[in-house]
């Protein structure tokens, strides 16, 4: 891997962390020394929230007895929690979505295998269960919660993650779409425009934690397909301000990077950057216990920045952004141009200039026609490979500043990740029926392809954007993606992988009765581990990636659903 430049990380905007998160902190670090490291979590007490003021809670906290060496006692710990706090989640309430029904009219019409339709009925049930809206209690006093108030009813992941995530309302939009709720799809979206409306960024997740960062960008995304659907332009309409607000943000002064390429000509590319250079709140103690390895302050300030932009990727963490696989301190995201990151960004100029043409505004769609194709032109040189057929991340190595770089093949790191083959996705890419062939030929030879799904990477090194587990939103963009070229042989090897993900859905699912976060890719119905947190179940994006599967590829009668 090339050794990346640290001077364009060490300095960068900050945003304001609220005294409530200030104090949650404290209370997180407090329960890790009084109750211990096992099971514990770090997020649940930066998600409590507080029943009286935050004065009031402050001392009280503060008039805990105390042991010489500052520790507090369980009993008394508990005690404190129980009568300041209420439970952690509990500010978002059940509601039942309004365009449920339990087989709604053409469900997934070409799955005709009874036991697949059961099971898939059953998957579509769980919208029920992951249904939320902000509670009111939390419009009343937003300053006593870290959730942040919507206006719409949401769909969390589940488990630990009780909120809304950026990047996973994606997949969770398209398994709403097969369940034929438009309704509760458009309502997410208005969700995450409020926060471009209120922030300038759809935030990672909607908590006051998560402000500093954002997510891999897929609005756009999610305005085209439901668009696609519905043919609602007034949606269309009311969504492009924030889109193009959005697409200011990627391309705003911390995000974009210039590389002089090979052929002398100026490109502009965007990067993941965290405005923050502090522990993550909702894994405060674990940040500060990575960072303890480091000497001074602005060597932990650098490394806080880092971690922050990592979980910005949405990939954290991953050999992929790590100088030394096997050493967190190395992680360099702010110095790495990913591919996957500038294929979203690609897709949302792409997305904003069709929007732009369907409501009549030729000087916008016509700017982003533009833009998309200065992008693709960009991504073919700093990332492209064609001796590997596989776009590849770019390190930034040689500035001094982050504006100006010179490109050199050696600054591409030919290590094997999923994200080398998301521009797969991309029409500027995927209808180009040579390359895709081409690509699909070392897609097949790169190992990435295991026994039941396709790999995150090629190493096994204990983080949980790695071997060998494998992500839904990663199968879902490569299996959509292949098709599109119009290749059979691409359709082919795109509904083997489909067939081979539902599968190991459903037996993991009918073993354990739940849906899980990441799978194990070489052994079916093993679900995945590794990583900073326990392996949660629930799971919004997995359930609308295995709805968005079985409505492109059906499942015949006769087709086996186990694993043999
Ligand atoms: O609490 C640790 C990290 O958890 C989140 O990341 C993981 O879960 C997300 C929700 O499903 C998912 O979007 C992400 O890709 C996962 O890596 C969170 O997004 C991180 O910011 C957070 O630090």
């Amino acid at each position: 891997t090339p050794t990346p430049s640290p001077t364009c990380s060490n300095s960068g905007p900050v945003v304001r962390k609220t005294p409530l998160i200030t104090f949650l902190e404290i209370l997180q670090q407090t329960a890790l020394n009084t109750l211990g490291p096992k099971n514990f979590d770090p997020k649940l007490y930066v998600d409590l929230s507080l029943k009286s003021n935050l004065s009031i809670t402050q001392s009280a906290f503060d008039d805990l007895p105390r042991t010489p060496n500052g520790s507090v006692s369980v009993t008394d710990f508990n005690g404190f929690i129980q009568s300041y706090f209420n439970g952690a989640g509990e500010d978002l309430v059940y509601t039942e979505p309004v365009d449920f029904v339990s087989e709604p009219e053409g469900f997934l019409p070409e799955v005709v295998n009874r036991e697949v339709r059961a099971w898939a009925l059953e998957v579509h049930s769980l919208w029920k269960n992951l249904s939320r809206k902000v509670s009111d209690r939390v419009l009343d006093r937003p300053e006593f919660h870290t959730l942040l108030p919507l206006a719409k009813p949401v769909m969390i992941p589940g488990s630990r993650f009780r909120e809304v995530y950026y990047w996973d309302s994606y997949w969770v939009i398209r398994g709403l779409l097969a369940s034929k709720m438009y309704e509760t799809a458009k309502g997410i979206v208005t969700n995450l425009i409020s926060l471009i409306d209120e922030f300038g960024h759809v935030l990672n997740g909607a908590r006051a934690y998560y402000t500093n960062r954002s997510q891999p960008p897929l609005l756009s995304a999610m305005v085209y397909d439901i668009y696609t659907r519905t043919g609602d332009i007034d949606f269309a309409r009311k969504s492009s301000p924030a889109l193009l607000k959005e697409h200011k943000f990627w391309n705003s002064e911390i995000h974009s990077v210039r590389i002089h390429d090979a052929e002398g000509c100026n490109r502009t590319l965007s990067r993941y950057y965290a405005m923050w250079n502090k522990p993550r709140p909702e894994s405060s103690t674990i940040d500060i216990e990575t960072a303890s390895k480091l000497m001074n302050d602005s060597a932990k300030q650098h490394l806080y920045r880092e971690l922050a932009s990592t979980a910005e990727s949405g990939w954290d963490f991953s050999t992929r952004w790590m100088r030394n696989g096997s050493d967190l301190t190395t992680l360099a995201t702010t110095s790495i141009i990913p591919v996957d990151l500038n294929a979203f960004i690609l897709k949302m100029e792409l997305d904003i200039a069709f929007l732009a043409n369907v409501t009549g505004d030729c000087t916008i769609s016509v700017h982003f026609q533009e833009a998309a194709q200065a992008r693709k032109q960009a991504m073919n040189s700093v990332f492209w490979t064609a001796e590997m057929g596989q776009w590849l991340d770019y390190w930034l190595s040689n500035g001094t500043t982050c504006r100006g770089h010179t490109w050199e093949a050696s600054n591409q790191n030919r290590n094997i990740f999923a994200s080398n083959f998301v521009p797969l996705w991309i029409e500027l890419f995927n209808s180009d029926c040579t390359l895709v062939e081409q690509v699909m030929q070392d897609l097949r030879s790169s190992g990435l392809i295991r026994a039941v799904a396709i790999a995150t990477s090629l190493t096994n090194s204990g983080q949980q954007w790695d071997f060998p587990n494998g992500w839904a939103p990663l199968q879902h963009m490569i299996v959509e993606g292949l098709p599109r070229s119009g290749s059979k042989e691409a359709r082919s090897m795109a509904e083997d992988i489909a067939v081979r993900w539902i599968r190991i859905n459903y037996v993991a699912y009918k073993k354990s009765g739940a849906m899980h976060e990441k799978y194990d890719v070489e052994k079916c119905g093993e679900f995945g581990g590794g990583g900073e947190y326990i392996p949660q179940t629930g799971f919004g994006w997995w359930n609308g990636v295995v709805l968005a599967f079985l409505e492109e590829f059906g499942w015949p009668q006769d087709l086996n659903i186990d694993c043999n």
